[in-house]
């Protein structure tokens, strides 16, 4: 890593980012308290009469398909096209992509257009992988050790970075490497953690031009919180409340002295 999350979030909170999120019903309003919270600035918008318009104008562009329909995938296309042409980086969650064929066929139309980062579960990255996966809706039901090869190959395809979750998370540029542990047993049993963090991975990216550290960045960010969070809940209800105080409490700091990264390779080319 170049740059620290510490060094990163005192980036991020010394000049928020502006992050346009593409995401799904369910995630919209919770992702936005979670930008928010963490110091970013998210605007949730996807119709395709703006969006390429806006990702001109944003830091980042993130794009997740958990509540897919055809305006949703228009606003995407546009959307792209616009952070593309601006050089803004842009960051897919491929909810439950294994699901169905619309959702493969979206997802793999998507991974086409080489995402900055690819953020999902561990079932979400085997399947876009083309590997067997024990995914039936949005939830992760693989081990993330099972599809760190996966993830490998797809940064390696695609020039993207690779950012699997779940227990302990893994991070792949497809020569580099790391794990972060930390977070809570609650954080799946509250809907749109994933979605929240793959916004938070286009705010981590708006502030450097290294979508590794960024993705780690991100990660590091929600792992601490996670942590603290944890400490005084009593299930995934009390957890919530206490992990947005969470993520705006993490300092750079704290984020650099809690976070737990394990560096696991480092090839270079
Ligand atoms: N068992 C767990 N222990 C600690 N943190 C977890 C656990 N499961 C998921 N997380 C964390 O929750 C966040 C969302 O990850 P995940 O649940 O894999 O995404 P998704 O909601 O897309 O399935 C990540 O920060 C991840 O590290
Ligand atoms: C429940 C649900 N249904 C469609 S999208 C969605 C949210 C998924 O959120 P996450 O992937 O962060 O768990
Ligand atoms: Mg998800």
């Amino acid at each position: 890593m170049t740059r620290t999350p510490g060094y990163l979030l005192a980036a991020l909170r010394a000049e928020p980012p502006l992050v346009q999120c593409i995401t799904n019903y369910v995630a919209m309003n919770i992702a936005a308290n979670v930008l928010l919270a963490a110091g970013a600035s998210p605007a949730m918008v996807s119709d395709a009469d703006e969006a390429e318009e806006f990702a001109r104008i944003a830091g980042a562009l993130t794009v997740n398909i958990g509540t897919l329909s055809e305006p949703f995938v228009e606003g995407m296309r546009a959307a792209i096209a616009g952070a593309e042409a601006a050089g803004r980086p842009w960051v897919l969650d491929p909810v439950a992509c294994q699901a169905t064929a619309y959702r493969r066929r979206i997802s793999a139309e998507l991974l086409a257009l080489h995402p900055t980062i690819i953020r999902g579960n561990a079932s979400e990255i085997l399947a876009l992988a083309g590997e067997v996966s024990r995914g039936r809706g949005v939830d992760g039901r693989d081990s993330v050790a099972v599809a760190e090869d996966g993830a490998r190959l797809l940064a390696r395809k695609h020039s993207s970075v690779v950012a699997v979750t779940g227990a302990v998370d893994f991070v792949t540029d497809g020569t580099r490497a790391v794990r972060l542990e930390g977070g809570s047993p609650l954080m799946p049993m509250n809907t749109a953690m994933g979605c929240s963090l793959t916004c938070l991975c286009g705010a981590y990216a708006a502030v450097t031009g290294d979508p590794f550290d960024a993705a780690v960045g991100a990660l590091a960010h929600f792992a601490v919180a996670g942590s603290l969070a944890h400490e005084g809940s009593t299930g995934p209800g009390s957890f919530a409340p206490r992990f947005l105080d969470a993520l705006h409490a993490a300092t750079p700091e704290r984020l650099d002295a809690e976070a737990s990264i394990h560096t696991i390779e480092e090839v270079r080319a």
